[in-house]
């Protein structure tokens, strides 16, 4: 590639140059056979839009509102560990981008900076995301999220135990610290087999954790939704989330607004995934990618290509706010031949 990147998918191929070929591949990898992991884009693509022409698009507004806050587009950055293995500045870069750009940053409890120093360093609205993880780590972070000003909990409920990423097996992945768990747990977990990333979940999360133990929904603490598969990192063969999105968005009956994530690699991507009922989208590895090739730089320029990349395609597509952006404005596969009537 010549010249700066024009795109997210040009940012990986910079994040691939400067990483270590075992972080990238921790980075990049998805569970097993990696079918969902490349259907999490292939389905984004069988997706087509159906543009408006001769709409007033002199002015697009891509701002929204998510759980309360209001944001210059529907994008968050999706909570993702161990940036200090793409950046030396880690997630406090990555949240100084996200708040240059004016979009929600999630934080990954495995994040390689503390929930406090990523909090001190920047002024973007923060949320955090936790595992089921055993009880008195969920605890001290509750404490931390209320007194440094986190303003939701994300609950990862997939990952009763962590999905086998056969790269990170072969090539010994070393875990970084991760500095949140400091006196809570011995931080030096080590395994000799294989990717120690495996052993720190083992130590950590709380496998018995099931909907008996929740009556989150009737309590009404859950506040919206995440139509996500973990960047295809945990059951391979699960499908690509945008073709399940829809189900899910008729399910939740409007309740609580549905986000997603996977694959979202382009603004097209984004949305269709709007169209298709999802109020943000958020953002994993292109924001990791990002960060690797240019530090905060790196992760601004990223969110800003897919905010253009989105406001060309609402104009193009005559759309002037997030609200224009409906059902009708895509075909999926199913619908691709057929005559709406
Ligand atoms: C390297 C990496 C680490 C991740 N770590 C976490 C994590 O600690 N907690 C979590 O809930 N999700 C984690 N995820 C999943 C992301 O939150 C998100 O669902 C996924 O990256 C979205 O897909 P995308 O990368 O195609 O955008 C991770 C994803 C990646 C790629
Ligand atoms: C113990 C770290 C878990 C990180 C994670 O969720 C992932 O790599 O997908």
């Amino acid at each position: 590639m010549a010249g700066e990147p024009v795109n997210v998918n040009e940012f990986e191929e910079l994040a691939r140059k400067v990483l270590p070929k075992i972080y990238y591949d921790f980075f990049s990898g998805g569970a097993e056979d990696q079918y969902t992991l490349k259907e999490n884009i292939e389905a984004f693509r069988r997706i087509t839009i159906r543009p408006r022409i001769l709409v007033d698009v002199s002015k697009i507004d891509m701002s929204t509102i998510i759980l309360g806050h209001r944001t210059s587009a529907p994008i968050i950055v999706a909570p993702t560990s161990s940036h200090q293995l793409a950046h030396p500045e880690g997630e406090v870069a990555t949240a100084r981008g996200a708040a240059a750009c004016n979009v929600i940053m999630g934080v990954a409890f495995t994040s390689t900076c503390t929930m406090e120093e990523v909090a001190s360093s920047c002024k973007a609205v923060r949320f955090i995301q936790t595992f089921a993880f055993k009880r008195e780590i969920t605890a001290n972070m509750v404490q931390r999220a209320e007194r440094n000003g986190f303003r939701a909990i994300i609950l990862t409920a997939d990952t009763p135990r962590l999905g086998r990423k056969e790269a990170d097996i072969k090539n010994k992945m070393i875990a970084p610290p991760f500095k949140n768990f400091e006196g809570l747990i011995s931080t030096e977990a080590v395994s000799d087999k294989g990717s120690n990333v495996e052993a720190y979940a083992a130590e950590t999360l709380d496998p018995s954790f099931c909907w008996k133990q929740t009556k989150a929904i009737e309590a009404g603490v859950v506040a919206g939704i995440i139509v996500s598969n973990h960047g295809a990192r945990q059951l391979d063969y699960t499908p690509a989330t945008i073709s399940v999105l829809e189900e899910v968005v008729h399910a939740v009956q409007g309740k609580v607004p549905v986000l997603f994530d996977g694959g979202i690699r382009r603004g097209t991507d984004i949305f269709k995934a709007l169209a298709l009922g999802a109020k943000a989208v958020l953002i994993g590895r292109p924001v990791i990618y990002g960060l690797a090739a240019k530090g905060e730089t790196g992760v601004k320029q990223v969110i800003d290509m897919l905010k253009n990349e989105l406001e060309q395609t609402m104009a193009l597509a005559g759309c002037c706010t997030v609200d224009d952006i409906t059902r009708s404005h895509v075909n999926t596969e199913t619908e691709r031949f057929l005559c709406r009537m």
